[in-house]
C-alpha cells in the first residue's frame, strides 16, 4: 500500500473574474521509504500540489490517502493529529527569530505529554541528529542558512512523522551547504526510514538523492519513473531540458560546437554521442573498434555518474574512418545496448 495516495487531484483558485488551474488531474502514489522527487518549473503547480498531501491547500476535487487515512473525511481535531506524521520544511526555513534553537525545535511538543526532562532529551536528541548539539542556545540570526535548515529539519521530525515535505528546501542555499543538506536528508531516509517529498526546480537535487522522480508542467504531471528511467530514457522534451542541466551536456555541447567551428570535421568524420547504462560495457567496446573495424575514436566529452547505484555514461566523440564503418560500429554499439546519435550542429539525427 502506497503511504501517499494522491487519486486525480484538482485545485482551482478563483481570482476576480478568473480561474487558474494550479494542478490538473494529476495522481501520485509514494512509497515507504521512498525520496520522491517532483521537478518543474516555478508555476509548474509543484507546491499546490504537494501541500495537498497534508491538507494546507484542500483540493477542489480528487482523493488523498495517506497510511490508509482518507485525509477528506477527517474532522479538525483528527486532521492536526494526523499532520502530526507529516513533518514540512521550505525554502525560508520559517524560524520564529525570537526563540532560540532550542525553542524553535521544542515548539511542536509544547501540546505533547512530556516532562520537562524527556523534552529536553528529545529536543537534544533532535539537534543531535541534525549536526547542532553545540548551537542550542543560539538565535537564528546567529546561524548560517544551512544551520537554519538544520533547526528547521529537527523541528519537522519532533513529532517522529512518517513522511517529510520538502518544498524547495535547498534552494536558498549554495551548492556546497545543499549538497549537505541533501545528504542529511538521505540519512533521515536511510536511518528513520522517513519517506520523503522533495519538491525542486534543481534535478541536481534530484539525481544525489530521490529514487523517484516526477515532472510537473502547467499543473498536471507530464512524465514519471524511477530515477534511472527518467535519466537514461526520458520521454518528454522537458524532462530532457532538466536533465541536460544536471549532467551538463548543454554546456558541453556549446564548447564542442566552439571546437569544431574552428577544427571542421573532415569528410571521413562523425560526431556521435555516446550514452551507457550498466558497468563496463561501453568503455571496453569503444576501445575495441579499432582493432576490429578500422574506426578511430577521439572523445571530446565523457561523463560518467553513479545515478542509484548504476553508472551513467555519457560521451561526445568524433568517429573516423569509411562510412559503412562508422555505420558498423554504430549498430554493434546499439546491439550492446549503447545508445548513439549522431550529432550535427544544428540538432541530432538518431543513429
Ligand atoms: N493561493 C493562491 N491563489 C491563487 N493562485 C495561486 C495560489 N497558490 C498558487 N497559485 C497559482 O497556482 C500556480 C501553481 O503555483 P505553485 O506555487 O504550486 O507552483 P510551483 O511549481 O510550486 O512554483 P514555485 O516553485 O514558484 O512555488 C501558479 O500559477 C500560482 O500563481
Amino acid at each position: 500500500m502506497p503511504v501517499i495516495d494522491l487519486k486525480n487531484i484538482n485545485v482551482t483558485f478563483k481570482q476576480k473574474d478568473k480561474t487558474i488551474t494550479a494542478v490538473n488531474n494529476a495522481s501520485l502514489k509514494v512509497e515507504q521509504g521512498d525520496i520522491y522527487g517532483i521537478v518543474g518549473y516555478s508555476g509548474a503547480g509543484k507546491s499546490t500540489l504537494v501541500r495537498t498531501i497534508n491538507l494546507l491547500q484542500k483540493p477542489s476535487s480528487g482523493s488523498v490517502t495517506v497510511n490508509g487515512t482518507n485525509m477528506l473525511s477527517l474532522s479538525e481535531t483528527e486532521l492536526r493529529t494526523e499532520r502530526k506524521k507529516i513533518g514540512m520544511i521550505f525554502q525560508h526555513f520559517n524560524l520564529m527569530d525570537e526563540l532560540t534553537v532550542f525553542g524553535n525545535v521544542a515548539l511542536p511538543l509544547q501540546h505533547a505529554d512530556l516532562t520537562t526532562s524527556a523534552l529536553t532529551a528529545k529536543v537534544n536528541h533532535l539537534l543531535d541528529l541534525v549536526g547542532l548539539k553545540d548551537r542550542a542556545t543560539n538565535y537564528p540570526a546567529q546561524l548560517s542558512g544551512g544551520q537554519k535548515q538544520r533547526v528547521a529539519i529537527a523541528r519537522a521530525l519532533a513529532n517522529d512523522p512518517q513522511i517529510l515535505l520538502s518544498d524547495e528546501a535547498t534552494s536558498a542555499l549554495d551548492p556546497r551547504t545543499t549538497n549537505q543538506i541533501l545528504a542529511l536528508l538521505k540519512k533521515l531516509n536511510a536511518e528513520l526510514g522517513l519517506t520523503i517529498v522533495l519538491i525542486t526546480h534543481e534535478m541536481q537535487a534530484v539525481k544525489a538523492i530521490a529514487n523517484k522522480v516526477a515532472v510537473m508542467e502547467a499543473g498536471s504531471i507530464i512524465e514519471r519513473g524511477s530515477l534511472l528511467d527518467i535519466f537514461t530514457q526520458p520521454q518528454k522534451q522537458l524532462t530532457r531540458d532538466f536533465i541536460n542541466t544536471a549532467t551538463n551536456l548543454d554546456e558541453a555541447l556549446v564548447n564542442v560546437q566552439t571546437l569544431l567551428a574552428e577544427q571542421p570535421l573532415a569528410a571521413d568524420e562523425k560526431l556521435v554521442q555516446v550514452q551507457y547504462v550498466g558497468a563496463n560495457t561501453a568503455q571496453p567496446l569503444l576501445s575495441k573498434i579499432y582493432a576490429d573495424f578500422g574506426v578511430s575514436i577521439n572523445l571530446l566529452y565523457s561523463n560518467m555518474e553513479i545515478l542509484a547505484n548504476t553508472p551513467v555514461g555519457l560521451c561526445i566523440a568524433v568517429f573516423k574512418g569509411k562510412p559503412a564503418a562508422i555505420q558498423t560500429v554504430v549498430d554493434s554499439l546499439n546491439d550492446h545496448s549503447v545508445k548513439t546519435t549522431f550529432l550535427t550542429l544544428g540538432g541530432a539525427t538518431n543513429a
